[in-house]
């Protein structure tokens, strides 16, 4: 006789029952930041196009305050900076799981998955390159033809 099994777990949150397959669940606020951290800190000391980005977004954001950019134009450049190493971030966490999934073995799904991760941060990168080159060049361009 087939007997059903039931998943309901009436005493139990909903919250909670969706987590449970979870090894661990951050318990508080600070405990949720410290495992970012970890995630974050992880990606820049095993990534080196995080560290690539990172600088760049940082060297692009110095010489928009060295040029007097307006607070929203540096604005722009701080969040598309930003997306670039967010998605840098879930790339990692991406090929993680692929490699937790298909360890060593080619698959065909891990290939698209690991690919589709690392376009999106180029796009991001384009895209962030193309805002810095609109907001960068032209008051570089006159601070340059003012030295000449
Ligand atoms: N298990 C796999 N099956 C099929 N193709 C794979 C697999 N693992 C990696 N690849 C291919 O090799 C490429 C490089 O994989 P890798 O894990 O080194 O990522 P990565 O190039 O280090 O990514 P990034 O440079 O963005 O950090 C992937 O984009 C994918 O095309």
């Amino acid at each position: 006789m087939s007997q059903e099994i039931s998943t309901s777990q009436p005493n139990k949150p909903e919250a909670s029952r969706k987590r449970e397959f979870s090894w661990r669940v951050a318990t508080n606020l600070l405990t949720s930041f410290k495992y970012a951290w970890s995630g974050i800190s992880y990606t820049f000391t095993t990534q080196r196009n995080f560290r690539i980005h990172l600088l760049i977004g940082a060297l692009a954001i110095s010489l928009g305050v060295s040029l007097h950019l307006q607070a929203i134009e540096l604005a722009v450049i701080g969040i598309t900076s930003g997306l670039v190493l967010a998605l840098e971030v879930m790339n990692t966490a991406i090929e993680s799981v692929v490699d937790l999934t298909v360890k060593q073995n080619y698959h065909e799904l891990a290939k698209i998955a690991k690919d589709c991760a690392a376009g999106a941060v180029l796009v991001a990168a384009l895209a962030a390159v193309l805002v810095a080159g609109i907001l960068l060049l032209p008051p570089l361009l006159v601070l340059v033809r003012a030295a000449l």
